[in-house]
């Protein structure tokens, strides 16, 4: 499994990198970012995953989230992956795409595996997240994979809770910004788990927040910051959902509204280092 390095730079006296690589779940050419911290030669190190909402590749936190410094400080490997498959696939044939929609499709994945054509093929960012990449990240970087934790903004707040919920486990502590809780009953969600997924809800179940707190999902330490001017947040985000089905549950999950904050990352660049600190709590 070799990785293409595109660019490595020392900060805050560790290294930020982006990479590339062929995967064998999306079967394209992926990148994906790390910022590896200075540590003593031979240490393996605890990770934060950092998935990203609709538009982004792994440039967008990478460039604008703030988060190396905390990293340093807390000894964390930080890894931002790409929001979906690009480009050409081995066939050099380029991945389908739903044209001129910047919310499904390219730049929109939804880390989900999608079962239905055209996208199944290619649209595999669940298993890529949850299986292939840890594996390169094994292989090539100084991580201790049973130290573990997730955070992420929009649609990657619901790709961080929902592959932290299935994975309680693997994941110490589940953080988000502005996440969308409940995919299945919002505009963004219920178009792209119904292309990606088929009409059947039933099986959106898994890749929905609030549907797997619903059905008995639970994690002791989840952590959401949600602005309360964010544009998206009646519409899209409905925290409220989550509150109430954690609340149900019975899980104490921590949900600050941020005064005055919107979906940007003038937002996520505040709170981010924050994020960091909470779960370095966790990762040990
Ligand atoms: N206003 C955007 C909606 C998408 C959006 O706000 N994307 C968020 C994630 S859901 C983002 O992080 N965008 C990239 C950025 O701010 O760097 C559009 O219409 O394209």
């Amino acid at each position: 499994m070799t990785l293409e390095i595109l660019s490595e730079n020392k900060s805050h006296g560790g290294t930020q990198g982006v990479y590339s690589h062929a995967s064998a779940e999306t079967g394209t050419a992926m990148t994906f970012s790390v910022y590896v911290p200075p540590h003593e030669s031979g240490a393996k190190l605890p990770v934060l995953w950092y998935l990203s909402g609709l538009t982004c590749t792994h440039a967008n936190v990478t460039e604008k989230g703030d988060y190396r410094a905390a990293c340093a400080q807390h000894g964390i490997v930080f890894v931002a992956p790409d929001t979906s498959p690009r480009g050409p696939d081995k066939n050099g044939d380029d991945v389908p795409d739903a044209e001129g929609e910047y919310d499904f499709g390219k730049g929109a994945g939804f880390y989900v595996d999608a079962t239905q054509a055209p996208w199944a093929g290619h649209y595999r960012m669940r298993s890529y997240i949850e299986r292939e990449l840890p594996e390169v990240l094994a292989a090539n970087f100084p991580v201790d994979l049973a130290r573990q934790s997730i955070t992420g903004h929009s649609m990657g707040g619901h790709g961080a809770l929902t592959l932290g919920l299935r994975n309680p486990d693997r994941f110490r502590s589940i953080s988000a910004f502005s996440p969308i809780v409940a995919p299945s009953k919002v505009p963004w969600g219920e178009k792209a788990l119904g292309r990606y997924l088929g009409s059947d809800p039933k099986a959106w179940r898994e890749y929905d927040a609030v549907a797997l707190v619903e059905d008995g999902a639970a994690h002791p330490h989840i952590l959401i910051d949600q602005g309360t001017a964010d544009p998206f947040l009646d519409e899209q985000l409905q925290t409220h959902r989550f509150a109430g089905a954690c609340d149900a549950a019975g899980i104490d999950a921590r949900i600050r509204m941020r005064e005055g904050y919107d979906h940007s990352y003038y937002f996520i660049s505040t709170f981010l280092a924050e994020h960091v600190k909470w779960h370095a709590g966790w990762l040990g």
